[in-house]
């Protein structure tokens, strides 16, 4: 008995990537989501098994990744939508439509004094303050403040060199990567500040400062290790009444692509959650206990 196939189409759903513009020092970084799907002449694939002049989902894939690295302009989410559908329908004679979805994450460029920074973004809306305190009858009072998922990313000034190669070791070594990670930090005060809400400003902006460096220049970040260490300094530094900082940041990777019949130009990236390094530490001031993390 022969049935009938109203309906049939195939693509790739959620094809991450990072496509960064360089115009000199100032960098344009969007992080994309895409979904593919075409609706072709692939009947004989369904009915009988034939896979002829099939545009395979992982080609669909790739080309997510080429025609990002063909925007060679800054574009709009639309422009590069409209650039992908128009590719899989003028390229393929058995393709009669292209449905193109496209998730653009929030990163927004960072302001550091006031500056647009040259690399530095935060995504919108996605940090909380966070507060933990314990009171006891004794009249003991402990207050650890914090934020968590505070989603940092610079485009340069990042690097990692000089680690232990073994067999198991693939990773080459870099001196300019995408730094992203979502940062937890607790801090725990001795003494209370006359005003929470300027303790925690100068909290996080020692812990912005450290991540992104200056707005012009950035700072050279050799490690997540070293640039958690950074923030959490800077953090004692500026809040005097803190006496214990945690720390803890994923490494998000964003791993270069050589996208198909071209070579990686420092502009495709695939965007990656996990798996992701994660990296941690308390830091305090000489003689002071660490804090529980919560
Ligand atoms: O900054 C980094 N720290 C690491 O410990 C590490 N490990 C790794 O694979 N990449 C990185 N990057």
């Amino acid at each position: 008995m022969a049935y009938a196939l109203p309906l049939h189409q195939h693509g790739k759903s959620k094809v991450r990537l990072g496509r960064v513009w360089r115009d000199g020092n100032i960098h344009h970084m969007v992080e994309w989501n895409v979904d593919t799907m075409i609706e072709s002449d692939m009947e004989h694939a369904f009915v009988k098994g034939e896979n002829t002049g099939m545009t395979a989902t992982d080609t669909q894939k790739n080309t997510v990744y080429v025609v990002a690295q063909r925007m060679s302009q800054k574009c709009t989410v639309e422009q590069f939508a409209i650039a992908l559908a128009q590719h899989f329908v003028r390229t393929y004679p058995l393709v009669s439509k292209a449905k193109i979805y496209v998730e653009q994450k929030p990163w927004n460029r960072m302001q550091i004094g006031g500056l647009p920074h040259d690399h530095g973004y935060a995504l919108a809306g996605t940090e909380m303050r966070t507060v933990y305190v314990t009171y006891d009858k004794a009249g003991k009072l402990d207050v650890t403040a914090g934020l968590k998922e505070l989603s940092l990313l610079k485009t340069t000034q990042s690097g990692y060199e000089g680690f232990l190669r073994d067999e198991y070791t693939v990773l080459p070594e870099v001196n300019d990567r995408i730094m992203a990670s979502t940062v937890t930090c607790t801090w725990k005060y001795t003494t209370q500040p006359s005003c929470y809400d300027a303790a925690f400003s100068a909290a996080k902006s020692g812990l912005l400062d450290a991540f992104l460096g200056p707005a012009k220049s950035g700072v050279y970040s050799p490690s997540v290790q070293y640039t958690l260490y950074n923030m959490a300094k800077n953090l004692l530094d500026r809040v005097p009444q803190a006496e214990s900082v945690f720390l803890n940041m994923p490494n998000l990777h964003f791993i270069p692509v050589n996208p198909v019949g071209s070579k990686f130009n420092n502009d495709v990236y695939v965007a990656t959650s996990e798996p992701h390094g994660n990296i941690e530490a308390v830091v305090t001031r000489r003689g002071m206990m660490p804090h529980a993390k919560l």
